[in-house]
């Protein structure tokens, strides 16, 4: 069965990250992930890890202007400057809380500018690419329905995207959740895409809560990633229905356990 990792991002909302990571251990996690920790630093990071005995797996890049609905800037025309600033502060801070991986958010992207976009993140990715050649770069797919213009929603066009940067070290972020509202068959992409899956996510459709309810039955998931021989981490990325310690009983029903 998977190795999961607690995702920070979203689980223990009511709380600030370090207790988070300490809440974490105690559920039993041996992996944390975390989205935008910018604020806290990286050294208490690192030595909470460190007490814990916790594997810090990685961040996002940051997302630019929020305010004007910038969600990253990786395929974001005109802003390559702001993109290597904020890929720049992601690698610092992942380097020195001693993370392995950085998601690198392509952001939303007018139509009109997909074409642009996508000779952008290329070439952003490969500077990156170099600059970390320690770090994993992921990329993920993020469902329109939750928001709309994003860059990518689908698993071919990133496989497309990795394909041509042709560096070792950019992978898909397989977010179980996202492939599953974009357009289904999970078992037929993770087949199709092993090679190049660097980190798997998880979280119930359509209500991207506890992994035990709507539309995908995750046990299935979890065998079906160990036929594969998936060796990664699958990270909790699910928003609690209730508070976040009463929902962890989802890995008994589905016949895993969290550590
Ligand atoms: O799926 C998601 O939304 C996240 O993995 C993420 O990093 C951006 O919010
Ligand atoms: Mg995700």
């Amino acid at each position: 069965m998977p190795r999961f990792s607690a995702n920070l991002g979203f689980l223990w909302p009511d709380r600030p990250l370090l207790d988070r990571i300490d809440a974490a251990a105690a559920a039993g996690f041996r992996a944390i992930e975390l989205h935008w920790p910018y604020d806290v630093s990286a050294h208490r990071v690192k030595d909470r890890c460190a007490e814990h005995g916790l594997v810090l797996l990685g961040l996002n890049t940051p997302v630019g202007q929020s305010e004007k609905g910038e969600f990253g800037l990786g395929a974001v025309p005109g802003r390559q400057a702001d993109f290597e600033v904020g890929f720049q502060q992601a690698l610092e801070w992942g380097r020195t809380a001693g993370a392995s991986v950085i998601h690198v958010m392509a952001g939303v992207v007018a139509p009109q500018e997909k074409h642009a976009g996508r000779s952008v993140l290329v070439e952003n990715l490969r500077k990156a690419a170099s600059r970390a050649p320690e770090m994993m770069l992921v990329l993920e797919g993020i469902n329109q329905r939750d928001r709309p213009g994003y860059f990518y929603s689908t698993i071919g066009e990133k496989a497309e995207i990795i394909n041509e940067v042709d560096a070792p070290n950019v992978k898909i972020m397989f977010d179980v959740y996202h492939v599953g509202v974009s357009e289904g068959d999970i078992f037929g992409k993770l087949a199709t895409h092993l090679p190049i899956i660097g980190h798997v996510q998880i979280a119930a459709v359509p209500s991207r809560a506890e992994p035990d309810e709507g539309e995908i039955h995750y046990a299935n998931v979890f065998r079906e990633l160990d036929r594969l021989g998936y060796r990664g981490w699958v990270g909790c990325e699910y928003k609690p229905r209730a508070a976040t310690d009463s929902g962890l009983g989802w890995a008994r029903t589905l016949g895993t356990a969290i550590s």
